[in-house]
């Protein structure tokens, strides 16, 4: 069983309660999750055992949320060796924008310039196709959750 850090970038709610929805079915299969929100580099580059799950959304121009700026800000500056970390990406946006999604995507991007492994592929919620975008986190979880070794 893992320990899975759960790194949660919203400002209207729907990211954190994906987030929620997938700690509970982390938890279920017998996974420990904790949620971060706000996340904090220290606190995260402290566990290189545990799993990071980026679970956030986009705003302004394709930005990250405003609580996850200071992560993604200390990302860039500390540039942690985060070879030994292993992440999954959930990314909430709207497809309309250009920018569909470019707050995970950066947060992706970033954490594999530090060297850290992604676990399998990164999941894009639209969520003008998904009233409910816990429905399509959990679709996804599972085989996810599977593929952990
Ligand atoms: C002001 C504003 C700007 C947004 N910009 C983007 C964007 O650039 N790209 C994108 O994919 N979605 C964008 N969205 C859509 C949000 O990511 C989407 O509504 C998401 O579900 C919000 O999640 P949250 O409630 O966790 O913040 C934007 C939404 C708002 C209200």
């Amino acid at each position: 069983m893992a320990k899975f850090n759960l790194i949660v970038g919203s400002m209207l709610g729907a990211a954190e309660y994906v987030a929620d929805h997938v700690a509970d079915l982390l938890n279920q299969a017998g996974h420990q999750s904790e949620i971060h929100n706000p996340a904090r580099l220290a606190k995260i580059v402290a566990e290189p055992d545990a799993i990071v799950l980026v679970v956030t959304s986009t705003h302004g121009a394709g930005e990250v949320p405003d609580n996850l700026q200071p992560f993604v800000k200390d990302l860039y500056e500390q540039k942690p060796d985060l070879g030994a970390f292993r992440y999954g990406v959930i990314a909430l946006g709207d497809r309309s924008y250009d920018t569909f999604c470019a707050g995970g995507k950066t947060l992706d991007q970033r954490l594999a310039e530090c060297g850290a492994s992604r676990i399998g592929e990164r999941l894009e919620i639209d969520v003008t196709q998904y009233e409910i975008p816990e429905d399509a986190a959990e679709a996804w979880i599972q085989p996810w959750m599977a593929s952990i070794s």
